[in-house]
């Protein structure tokens, strides 16, 4: 019996983990067994550290690169570690600069044909922003191209964070998701509320079957290939297609010992305003100058948003954007301590 696979796709901070984590609840609500593929852009795992909080589940995680490209050789076989746990439903949540298309060739291709199928392809707006996003990354061709296959790859789109615009700007929305596709089904949400039994149809628990042969154990482990350059890499597609996107991430940490913490959440949130366009996504465990344990910070689509956090570890801020420059973005937060 094959193994059905919901993709979660959509730009960045569109709203997919919000959208995994009611999947995964709801999932657990019907006795079913899910797996989970988490890719991340960045070398931290700020969504996987959500959901072990929030959902209290064991993700598989790819982590300092997309799946669609740089990151592509490693999904055959993490999609096999997962098969073997015998989920009764996979989901993938895609970075916000991954192809589904290129995921959906991996699904189809004869490793997986026999044990995996694809239910949906899932692709998420930012209804405060999506309209824009083609002029404003204009000069990054192969993100808009990008963007666009994500409405075309998809068979449910669903418009979210409608509660930050009008009515009339929904419409427009509309409108321009239907040049790109006519067919799939089009949902206007607020924090990913999707209605879960539509998507779920279909799938039930599996009767166990501990004998059944394991898939990771026909495929090669690829070999971890560690990158010479250690952070702010480029999302693209292989170096010879000559074609990279211009998003690339940057990894900051807190300075050791800094004897007075003097990271206010405003200025962190004039740090993020301060880049424009530029900064299109920060995520992090943040340590500020009240004291107390570390908040997890989300920066997206231009807004800030704050929670309580229970991460145990050293406190980090992902940023994901468009030619970012690393030494000014570290230059720049280290003045933030001073
Ligand atoms: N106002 C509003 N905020 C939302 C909505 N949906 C999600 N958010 C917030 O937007 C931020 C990003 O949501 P995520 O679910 O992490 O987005 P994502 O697509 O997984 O982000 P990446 O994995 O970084 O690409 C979080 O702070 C969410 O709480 C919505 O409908 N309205």
């Amino acid at each position: 019996m094959q193994t059905p696979v919901i993709l979660l796709s959509g730009f960045l901070g569109s709203g997919k983990t919000t959208l995994l984590l009611s999947l995964i609840q709801e999932s657990k609500r019907r006795g079913l067994r899910p797996g989970i593929l988490m890719n991340e852009l960045g070398k931290r795992d700020v969504d996987g550290t959500i959901l072990e909080e929030h959902a209290d589940i064991q993700v598989e995680k790819l982590l300092d690169g997309c799946v669609c490209c740089s990151r592509k050789s490693e999904l055959p076989y993490s999609l096999a570690l997962l098969q073997d746990q015998r989920p009764d439903v996979i989901y993938i949540e895609l970075t916000g600069v991954a192809d589904p298309y290129e995921i959906k060739t991996v699904l189809h291709g004869p490793e997986f044909r026999n044990c995996l199928k694809l239910h949906h392809t899932i692709t998420l707006l930012d209804a405060e922003n999506a309209l824009e996003y083609a002029s404003r990354f204009s000069a990054d061709k192969r993100l808009v191209q990008t963007l666009r296959k994500q409405l075309e790859t998809a068979d449910l789109i669903a418009v979210n964070k409608s509660d930050l615009v009008s009515r009339d700007m929904l419409a427009k929305i509309e409108n321009m998701v239907r040049k790109h596709n006519m067919t799939a089904k089009l949902t206007f949400t607020t924090y990913s509320r999707i209605p879960l039994p539509d998507l779920l149809q279909g799938i039930s628990p599996k009767a166990s079957n501990s004998h059944a042969p394991t898939v990771a154990g026909a495929i090669t482990k690829p070999v971890q290939v560690h990158s010479a350059i250690p952070d702010g890499h480029r999302h693209g597609a292989s170096e010879t297609s000559g074609s990279f996107s211009r998003v690339g991430t940057v990894t900051l940490t807190f300075p050791r010992q800094s004897p007075e913490r003097k990271l206010s959440r405003e200025r962190l949130e004039s740090f993020f305003q301060s880049w424009g366009d530029s900064l299109m996504r920060a995520k992090g465990h943040v340590a500020l100058d009240q004291g107390g344990p570390v908040r997890l910070v989300q920066y997206a689509g231009g807004r800030t948003s704050w929670e309580d956090s229970r991460y145990p570890g050293s406190p980090y801020l992902v940023c994901i954007g468009m030619d970012l420059n690393e030494t000014q973005l570290k230059e720049t937060w280290a003045a933030l301590f001073r």
